[in-house]
């Protein structure tokens, strides 16, 4: 085993206890009938190859990357409305089995390149064969609009090794406003599409009823 791998195992139990849980959540919301505010969840160690390129631009020691690179470990909720968001993060604030450390509200303060999300650091605790250890864990609260728009972003980052032509950067931003509306105008439907899914979970149950 290298070091890495030593040192990351901690995270990699971090990030899949936390998926069964969040998706533990979305299913007892599924089964209460009520509408889910998690529509999917996903969830990420960070590659070696990101953790040592994001510790050389932000000048971060490697000695020093569990308490100051927060997103080592990451889990991702995506959720249809934007108010949502605001369920999830209560649910978040209230669990007693992690800490939230730190809240980034980047909905209401949107970033320069267009990007829209709730991040939430958390310190959660992982039993390890050397006793209980702590990690740090970022957690991404975003719309299916604003995923969207971020999965695209974060590819042509790529493509472009971070240099985005401006021409793109532009289309980009005006792709985050039109994401952004794209949220309100969900938002104020959001009643007529709960009724709409709730026919069809009843439909459903009232067809494999009748298939048994
Ligand atoms: N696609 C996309 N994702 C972003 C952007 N900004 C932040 N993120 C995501 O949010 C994570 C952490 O963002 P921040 O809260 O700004 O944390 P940070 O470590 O200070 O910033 P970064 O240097 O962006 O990692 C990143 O690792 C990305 O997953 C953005 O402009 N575009
Ligand atoms: N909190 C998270 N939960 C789930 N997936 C994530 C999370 N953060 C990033 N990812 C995804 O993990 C993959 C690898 O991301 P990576 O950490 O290399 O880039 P990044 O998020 O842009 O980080 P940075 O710019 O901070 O280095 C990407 O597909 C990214 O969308």
């Amino acid at each position: 085993m290298s070091n890495w791998d030593t040192f990351l195992t901690p995270y990699v139990q971090a990030v899949e206890e936390l998926k069964v849980k969040l998706k533990g959540l979305r299913e007892q919301y599924q089964l209460s009938s009520k509408h889910t505010p998690i529509e999917f969840v996903t969830g990420r160690v960070k590659p070696v190859t990101s953790i040592l390129e994001k510790a050389q631009r932000k000048n971060i020691p490697l000695d020093r990357i569990a308490r100051e690179m927060q997103d080592i470990a990451g889990v991702r909720l995506v959720c249809q409305f934007v108010n949502d968001i605001d369920t999830i993060v209560e649910l978040i604030r209230s669990r007693s089995d992690f800490k939230v450390m730190e809240e980034r509200d980047y909905i209401k303060r949107k970033k320069e390149s267009g990007y829209r999300s709730y991040h939430m650091v958390i310190e959660y605790p992982v039993h390890t064969i050397d006793g209980e250890k702590y990690v740090l864990v970022e957690v991404q609260v975003r719309t299916m609009a604003m995923n969207f728009w971020a999965t695209i972003e974060h590819s042509l980052n790529y493509k472009y090794s971070g240099e985005i032509p401006d021409e793109v950067k532009e289309r980009l931003q005006r792709a985050a406003e039109a994401a952004f509306k794209l949220d309100e105008e969900m938002s104020k439907i959001k009643g007529e599409v709960r009724e709409a899914q709730q026919i069809i979970i009843k439909n459903r149950e009232g067809s494999s009823r009748s298939t048994k």
